[in-house]
């Protein structure tokens, strides 16, 4: 797939523009077929800088299932996003081919096969480098993501925002699951341990353990907690110096926000992060090198007036924003 930057649109010339969102003056925005932010298909375009994807996969969950249905719901709640960032200033539409690639293939049946596909199809958008912003599907997805990320890019830093942990070993004997994506990466040394973080952390976990295999496995933690201390500026600038000019990728599990900001979710956790500062966060990440990024574990049938897919929508928006130069 050409960058849509080695166009003539990219060297001043004004041959070849980005098409950009159907405008929402001219066409009202909850009419027309659905795509993420009204943005082009993929097919629609000769070439991407940056693309955003569905992945409609929730075989790995342990508790509510319906995360395949996420990917339809947040394009669905993206319809109201606009050209302008005014937090980022960028207008990521206009200055970037951004395209909405559709949705990978993936076995409802069979998590190895699947995560071969995801692994495989997510390559195919990002080989000549375009960052990737992915639409989950559950936590599972994670992994192979990385896999692909690392193919282009090498060990990247991980910023994993979540409830859980997502450290463990196996469940029910499975070893791909929701609970266990970076466990699984981290024994392929898919991320560079000591520049890696969770974020969000709360909630009950099943012994001491977990926490001390999880320092091993090199992740230090903003524990949610922590936000009583911390403000969302102190965490971005330790977060800052962990990651350097390293290739950064973010996993934003939505359940980090607490359920009253995010209800449909598989394994709700009460006393989380509110929208407002999850956003502050993510945004503090401007002007570092993000390869790739995700949002999972919507499960839009739990949700209520679109709480949780609007929630999403506009987490995958600042991660399109922060890929703008
Ligand atoms: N990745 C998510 N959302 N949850 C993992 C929870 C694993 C458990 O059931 O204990
Ligand atoms: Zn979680
Ligand atoms: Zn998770």
């Amino acid at each position: 797939m050409p960058r849509a930057s080695d166009s003539p649109a990219d060297s001043g010339h004004s041959a070849v523009r980005p098409v950009g969102p159907t405008d929402g003056h001219s066409s009202p925005r909850y009419a027309g077929l659905t795509t993420f932010a009204r943005l082009p298909r993929i097919e629609d375009v000769p070439g991407h800088d940056i693309a955003v994807v569905g992945v409609p996969f929730d075989a790995g969950v342990t508790f509510r299932p319906g995360a395949r249905f996420g990917p339809a719901a947040i394009r669905q709640a993206s319809r109201l996003l606009r050209p302008y960032n005014p937090r980022l200033d960028v207008m990521p539409f206009r200055d970037h081919q951004v395209v909405d690639a559709g949705d990978l293939p993936c076995n409802p049946f069979d998590i190895a096969t699947a995560s071969k596909e995801i692994e495989d199809g997510a390559y195919e958008l990002i080989r000549d480098g375009a960052p990737l912003v992915t639409l989950g599907g559950d936590h599972t997805i994670a992994y192979p993501l990385l896999r692909a990320v690392n193919r282009v890019h090498g060990p990247v830093a991980l910023v994993h925002f979540d409830a859980h942990l997502d450290t463990w070993d196996t469940f029910w004997d499975a070893p791909l699951t929701h609970g266990t994506p970076f466990r699984r990466a981290a024994e392929e040394g898919l991320f560079l341990p000591g520049s890696s973080a969770h974020v969000g952390i709360r909630g009950s976990l099943g012994e001491p353990q977990d926490l001390i295999t999880d320092a091993e496995l090199g992740f230090t933690i903003v524990h949610c907690a922590d936000l009583e201390t911390l403000t969302v500026r102190e965490i971005v600038t330790r977060l800052r110096e962990q990651i350097g000019d390293a290739p950064l990728y973010v996993s934003v599990d939505i359940d980090v926000l607490d359920p009253a900001h995010a209800p449909a979710t598989g394994t709700p956790e009460a006393g989380g992060m509110t929208s407002r500062e999850l956003l502050g966060i993510i945004r503090g990440f401007q002007g570092l090198n993000l390869v790739g990024a995700d949002v999972v574990e919507v499960s839009p049938a739990y949700d209520h007036a679109d709480i949780t897919s609007i929630a999403a929508a506009n987490i995958a928006y600042e991660f399109v924003s922060l890929c703008a130069r």
